[in-house]
């Protein structure tokens, strides 16, 4: 599933295109995932977007597996290419999806991957300055709130839920982060059946700071990738802020 970003000027059209999580490949198991996870220099994926990149003169984000630094783990890693094609900025997901739902699916992502150690600080683009997170970081806001307090106005979510848990959660979690952030939230999602062992919710979405959901895929894989365009304004981001201010309390609960 794809989706796709437009911010159009005077003379100028800049569009960043939004893939989602695991974008290479979605493995049955943990040992299949490992054996799959090629580096980032030399995986023919990666080198490839890059490749359409600098080509389309178009920023690309997406999510893929790489294999970790030690022991035989892979990191859950997002990529900025920039639309030059270089990979400008890497962010490893923080939450790992560890669950076991009595009618299922059972997934214990901690087999597999090892969990990143950082937040990356929001980094400038033609869309506004960037914060990226993966997938089941969205259940968790304070890692929103910290990239909204570091400058964010948009963030992405690039994504693979679950059916059952994205029926129940995957749009209201998706509103809720933009609008308790007031930043414009991307996610992209994987959809469809990958395997026997799993399934994507899909329903990749794009929401205004105001909380408005801009654009929509539905959660029917039809053979084909889709693509749902959006625009990007600035200036509604500082409307938002400017017209609703989110002084936070800080005297009485800690900052994030
Ligand atoms: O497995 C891979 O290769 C790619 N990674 C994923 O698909 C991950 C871990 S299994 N999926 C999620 O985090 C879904 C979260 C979710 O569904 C929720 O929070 O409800």
């Amino acid at each position: 599933m794809r989706f796709s970003l437009r911010r159009e000027s005077q003379h100028l059209v800049r569009q960043a295109l939004f893939l989602p999580e695991a974008s290479d490949y979605i493995a049955s198991s943990a040992t299949e995932s490992l054996s799959l996870a090629q580096p980032v220099s030399t995986s023919p994926f990666v080198l490839g977007l890059q490749s359409q990149a600098r080509k389309a003169r178009m920023a690309i984000n997406v999510g893929i597996h790489e294999p970790a630094e030690r022991g035989a783990r892979l990191k859950n890693t997002l990529i900025w290419i920039d639309d030059q094609g270089n990979i400008a900025q890497k962010y490893s997901k923080l939450h790992l999806f560890d669950v076991d739902l009595k009618d299922g699916p059972r997934l214990k992502e901690s087999e597999s991957v090892e969990a990143g150690s950082f937040i990356l600080p929001p980094f400038p683009t033609a869309l506004g300055n960037v914060g990226l997170l993966i997938c089941f970081d969205l259940r968790f806001p304070e890692a929103s709130l910290s990239l909204r307090r570091q400058g964010a106005s948009l963030i992405t979510y690039p994504s693979a839920f679950t059916v059952p848990t994205g029926k129940a959660h995957w749009s209201p979690l998706l509103r809720s982060r933009a609008i308790e952030t007031q930043t414009y939230v991307v996610a992209a999602a994987q959809v469809g059946q990958h395997n026997d062992k799993r399934v994507s919710y899909g329903h990749s979405m794009a929401i205004s700071p105001w909380g408005e959901v801009l654009a929509e895929l539905d959660g029917t894989w039809g053979g084909e990738p889709e693509l749902a365009f959006f625009d990007f304004d600035a200036s509604l981001v500082e409307k938002v802020r400017r017209e609703v201010p989110l002084l936070r309390r800080t005297d009485v609960y800690p900052q994030v």
